[in-house]
Order: C-alpha cells, then structure tokens, then sequence
C-alpha cells in the first residue's frame, strides 16, 4: 500500500491514529516555537532556527512498527513542504532507547502481503530521509541497533550520549537475518568498506567510544548535552548555502539511491521470500520470546 492509502487506513473508524493532533501546532516552549503532536511523533520546531525536533515516542521502545513509519513518513513529509524548516534533528522522546529497530512482530507470523507492504514502507522511509533536501542530524540518547541505527545513518551527522549502555550497529546477524545491500551501502558510505564488512559479518553494537573511533558517530558527549550539541552542529550545516549543500549531498548519495530505486521491487521479493522461510520465522520467534521473556 503507498503511503497516501496507509494514511487513510489508519484514519479508518477505529484506527489509534483517528483523532489524533497531527500537524495541529500549537504554541509552546520559546518564542515562535511550535509543538506538533502525533500519536508517535512528537515536532517540535523552531522557525526562528528553521530547525525541527523530531521525537519518537513509541513505547516501549521505539520500534519501527507499520504505524511508526507511516506516522515519522507523514510528519516528515509535512516538514519538508513546510519551508520555515531547513533542517531536522531526529531524537528519542526519553532517553534510553534511541529506537529498538524494525518491529518484529511485523516480520513474524504474518503473510507474505503484510511482509510486503511493511517492507515497501521501510522502504519508502529510507528512501524519504537519504534523499532529503534538509539537513539532518540525529541525536542519540539511547540504544541503537539495526533499524535504529540505520536511521541514525540517513542523517548528515550523529551525536551519541556518552552511556557505555547506549550500543550502536546494524546487528541483523546475531539474530540470524542479514542487513540488505541498501542498509550495508548505507553504511560503507558512512564508515568504509573493510569496517563495514567487519561490523555486519559479526553484527557489531558498538560502545560510544567504539562507535567514535570507527567514524560511526561524529561526537561522543554528556548525555544532558545530546541535543543542545545536534542543534549547535545543525546551526554550521545550516550556515552553507542550501542550493550548494543540498546539490552536494544529492551528488554524494546519489549511486546509493539509484541502486535501491532501480531494484525496489526484486528487493521486496527477496525480503518477503526471505522472511517467510520457516527457518527464519524459527529463528526471529526464538529471539522474540528472549525478549519478553526477561520480562515475564
Ligand atoms: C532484514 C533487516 C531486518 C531487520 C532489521 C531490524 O531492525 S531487526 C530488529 C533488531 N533489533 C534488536 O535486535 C533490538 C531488540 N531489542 C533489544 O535488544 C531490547 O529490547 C532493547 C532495545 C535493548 C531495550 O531493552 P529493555 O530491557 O529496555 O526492553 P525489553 O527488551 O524488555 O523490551 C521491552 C518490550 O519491547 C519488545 N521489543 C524489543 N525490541 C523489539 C523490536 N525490535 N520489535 C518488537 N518488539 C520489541 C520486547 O519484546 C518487550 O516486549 P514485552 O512483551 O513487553 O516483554
């Protein structure tokens, strides 16, 4: 389903979505700061700044669900036509958990059409952020691995609190799946071949110091300093010309979003194919109930 038909499914009679105060603004916080609230987004812009705060509350721990993609896809969407915005820091709405990554209840015991769809809109998440005209940066106040981390990527620069807890990487392997070449190029182009190949074999979370030393995160800080720091560095992106960052990052990133563009169907093919092994259904079912066992 493209994005305009997910939006209306979820204002269907009965949705959570139904209701909910997305792109209301309201007046808030500092002078001209606005607040936009949805039910797993939270905007809070700054005009003055042309920057935006983007924050994931999707408890427990901000995963990547259908409904989470959908929503951060709509908000962003709204963002880039709102022309007072030039730039967008992503960020968890509580210290923690940065975002748990993909939700795996989408890729466990469902159908091949639900696989589809889900993947389509990781897809069309990815695609909307590494394309993005703004500049973006992420402040990392929590845990990061796999879909987390690829988000993080999409960024023009990362900030990670200083918490030896607060892990990064794309750690598909030890579960038992494998990152696609979309997420693997995401990453050679943020760290380099060798230590990407090395970080994706081995499904490497990497400690903030770690992180740092690779070149996975820019800065390392206090983590009371994670966004005040972002929304510094944002001001030095925003301080270039947009015309000639913008043609510049589109000209870096380009070869990457071709690739995907070009194979964005066969790659939906081999991720439903994939996850409707029963091997891997075993496999991912396994590592759920380790989850919520710890809890139980
Ligand atoms: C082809 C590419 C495919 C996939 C790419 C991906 O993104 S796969 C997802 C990879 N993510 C992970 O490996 C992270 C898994 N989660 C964790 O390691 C921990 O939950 C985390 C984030 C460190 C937080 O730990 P904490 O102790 O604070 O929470 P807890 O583990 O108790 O989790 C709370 C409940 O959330 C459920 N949950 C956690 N992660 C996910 C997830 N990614 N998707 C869906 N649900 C998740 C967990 O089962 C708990 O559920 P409950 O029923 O409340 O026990």
């Amino acid at each position: 389903m493209a994005l305009v038909a997910r939006v209306r499914a979820l204002l269907l009679p009965g949705s959570r979505l139904r209701g909910a105060t997305l792109g209301r603004a309201a007046n808030g916080g500092g002078a001209g700061a606005r607040r936009a609230l949805s039910h797993r987004v939270l905007v809070e812009a700054d005009p003055a700044a042309g920057v935006a705060v983007v924050k994931f509350r999707n408890p427990p721990v901000n995963s990547l669900s259908l409904e989470m993609l959908t929503e951060l896809g709509i908000c962003l969407e709204k963002l880039e036509n709102d022309k007072t915005v030039r730039g967008i820091v992503l960020t968890a709405d509580r210290p923690g958990i940065f975002s748990a990554g993909l939700d795996l209840t989408e890729m466990c015991g469902r159908n091949p059409a639900h696989y589809a769809e889900f993947w389509k809109a990781v897809q069309e998440l990815w695609l909307r952020l590494y394309q993005s005209n703004m500049a973006l940066g992420a402040a990392i106040n929590g845990t990061c691995p796999a879909g987390g981390c690829l988000l993080s990527l999409t960024c023009d620069y990362r900030i990670l609190a200083d918490n030896p807890k607060y892990t990064i990487g794309l750690n598909e392997t030890q579960l038992g799946i494998f990152a696609p070449f979309w997420f693997k190029d995401t990453m050679v182009n943020t760290i380099g071949h060798r230590a990407t190949e090395r970080a994706l074999q081995l499904g490497l979370l990497f400690t903030p110091a770690e992180a740092l030393q690779v070149g996975l995160v820019d800065q390392v800080v206090p983590e009371d300093q994670v966004q005040s720091t972002a929304l510094s560095v944002m001001s030095q992106w925003l301080a270039i010309p947009d015309h000639a960052r913008q043609l510049t990052k589109t000209m870096m990133r380009k070869a990457t979003v071709d690739q995907l563009l070009k194979h964005r169907e066969a790659d939906i093919q081999n991720f439903v194919s994939f996850i409707s092994r029963d091997s891997i259904q075993k496999v991912l079912q396994v590592y759920l109930q380790k989850l919520r066992k710890k809890n139980h």
